[in-house]
């Protein structure tokens, strides 16, 4: 039956129907160089009236927030990034205040370091070693990979995780030049643990090469944090603010994205412009006028307002790859909710995943083109290819238009195989139009979730996890302390009745782990099952 009403559908939309519902429907902004199509989402007018009629809400509840309304109740909390690339919208004039001087610490304490009035151990800095991790790192890393270029001022590395192994890869990269390393630990809450390891492990590496940790240290943080107090007592280098009202999936443009972006020597002043632009054009309270309420109908649209399908992302830019894992969080940590705010059990969210174009062709695109059709996908058009001119890679044609022909060949296919898509384009790919692009899918999810009426602004569901991780750390030392305290080897049962716990597989899982780490002092004799595997003291 759907794929008769698809055969209908495609034997009735002509190239030429398309090309009128592609010009007449385009949203485009010169200024801004950006333009957003929903030609190839298949929302007839009346589906899409039925959805505008819910938006006057959605854009009333938008202008309280940016006016300093408590927007995440749950946690008592205003949400203000708006304010940060439009100071003067700041609910008070402190806040105001507090933003321009943030920004204008930013610029100084960065030019301090590009010029050498800044020292590390070993002279001028050469590197930045960003710690954090979800919003403390995933905005930083996808703007330094979209923006880089051989004019960097200082080489950016991450440590994203609580991984030993991918600490020590950065580590052993940065060796030689840990002296003129730069270290820049970036948490809101100031507690997160794989954050706090990742500064102990770069504090026990600086030791160990003999160079002093707090003079190259710097700390982003809400102000009497743990991270806070850590700075202080040990005499960082500096510590730049946070703000409550600033969310971590939203902090890019406060100084969580903008003190690593400036000392990387990338034009803050353009990113901030370039969202606060984008903010203006969102503002506004006509759904066909305001390419983010466009955004999220298409988005509201394709899942049926209860996430059905899936949001692919393929920007044709190998720059923009992290904008994938950048929004992962975004959309998905803002709207992946259990309740709406009537305490309703709703279980909202739209998965997000995606990677490049035209990489991603020869990996998953056989299963977006013929298979599970659970999914929309968003192309991410550059009509720039490149600063200098092309080679021809065939007579007349360059790498950048087999780029442009493989997006718009995918473009197409999907679209002749009943499957919908959006597609952006921005001129180029610079500070100004990352800015606003992240601008646009941050104003997009605000709306969403006024749609679906969730709160958008909390993550009630990670703490769940982050709770069971501390459980599982405390049970640990329970095993141990049994394992080392017995003579005879133990099963995963027997350790567990002598620590008077239940979680056998926990334990089991906690033994093994240890055992594979001979410096843990565990080792583990195999049996035929995981239940007869034996622990004992090393
Ligand atoms: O900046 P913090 O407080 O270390 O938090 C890091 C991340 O952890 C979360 O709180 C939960 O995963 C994210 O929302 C946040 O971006």
């Amino acid at each position: 039956m759907q794929g008769q009403a698809m055969s209908a559908e495609l034997s009735i939309t002509p190239q030429a129907e398309l090309w009128a519902r592609y010009s007449t429907g385009l949203y485009r902004n010169e200024e801004l160089g950006f333009s957003l199509d929903l030609s190839r989402v298949r929302m007839s007018p009346s589906e899409q009236s039925a959805i505008a009629e819910m938006f006057p809400m959605a854009f009333s509840a938008m202008a309280q927030l940016e006016a300093g309304s408590i927007a995440n109740k749950d946690e008592g909390r205003m949400v203000g990034h708006y304010w940060l690339r439009a100071p003067q919208l700041a609910p008070t004039p402190e806040l105001e205040a507090d933003i321009l001087q943030a920004i204008f610490d930013v610029k100084a304490f960065c030019q301090a370091v590009h010029a050498g009035e800044i020292l590390g151990h070993g002279g001028k800095f050469t590197d930045v070693l960003l710690i954090g991790i979800g919003g403390s790192a995933l905005g930083p890393q996808f703007i330094a990979t979209a923006l880089a270029s051989s004019h960097d001022k200082l080489h950016m590395s991450f440590f994203d995780n609580t991984d030993p192994d991918g600490i020590d890869l950065v580590l052993s990269s940065l060796a030689s030049r840990l002296s003129t390393t730069l270290v820049v630990v970036v948490s809101k809450s100031g507690g997160t643990p794989e954050t706090r390891n990742g500064m102990l492990e770069a504090q026990a590496a600086f030791q160990s090469a003999g160079i002093p940790f707090a003079p190259q240290a710097v700390a982003i943080t809400q102000a009497g944090s743990k991270l806070d107090q850590t700075a202080q007592s040990e005499g960082w280098l500096k510590t730049f603010p946070m703000w409550d009202w600033v969310g971590g999936r939203t902090s890019v443009m406060s100084t969580v994205g903008l003190v690593p972006a400036a000392l990387q020597g990338l034009d803050i002043d353009s990113l901030l412009e370039g969202a606060g632009q984008m903010d203006s054009l969102t503002r506004v309270p006509q759904v066909k006028e305001n390419p983010a309420a466009l955004l999220a109908m298409a988005w509201y649209h394709c899942g049926q307002g209860r996430g059905s399908k899936d949001m692919v992302l393929l920007p044709y830019k190998d720059r923009l790859a992290l904008f994938s894992k950048y929004l992962q969080q975004l959309v998905m940590e803002s709207l992946g909710k259990e309740l709406d705010r009537k305490g309703q059990k709703v279980n909202q969210g739209i998965a997000v995943y995606g990677n490049k174009g035209s990489t991603d062709q020869h990996a998953y695109v056989q299963q977006l083109r013929d298979g599970l059709n659970n999914f929309f996908a968003t192309f991410i058009e550059v009509l720039k290819d490149r600063q200098r001119d092309s080679i021809e890679v065939d007579a007349g044609v360059t790498s950048g238009d087999y780029l442009y022909g493989f997006y718009a060949g995918t473009r197409k296919a999907l679209y002749e195989s009943g499957r919908d898509s959006i597609t952006i384009t921005v001129n180029e790919v610079n500070a100004h139009s990352v800015g606003a692009l992240i601008a646009l899918y941050e104003r997009a999810v605000g709306l969403y979730a006024e749609l679906v009426n969730i709160n958008a602004y909390h993550q009630p569901g990670v703490e769940a996890g982050k709770k069971a991780a501390a459980q599982i750390l405390a049970l640990q030392s329970q095993a141990v302390e049994v394992v080392v305290s017995n003579k005879a080897s133990l099963t995963a049962d027997e350790v567990a009745k002598l620590a008077n716990a239940s979680d056998v597989e926990s334990i089991y899982g906690i033994l093994r782990h240890l055992a594979a780490n001979p410096s843990r002092g565990i080792v583990r004799q195999p049996g035929k099952t995981p239940a007869e595997d034996r622990f004992g003291k090393l």
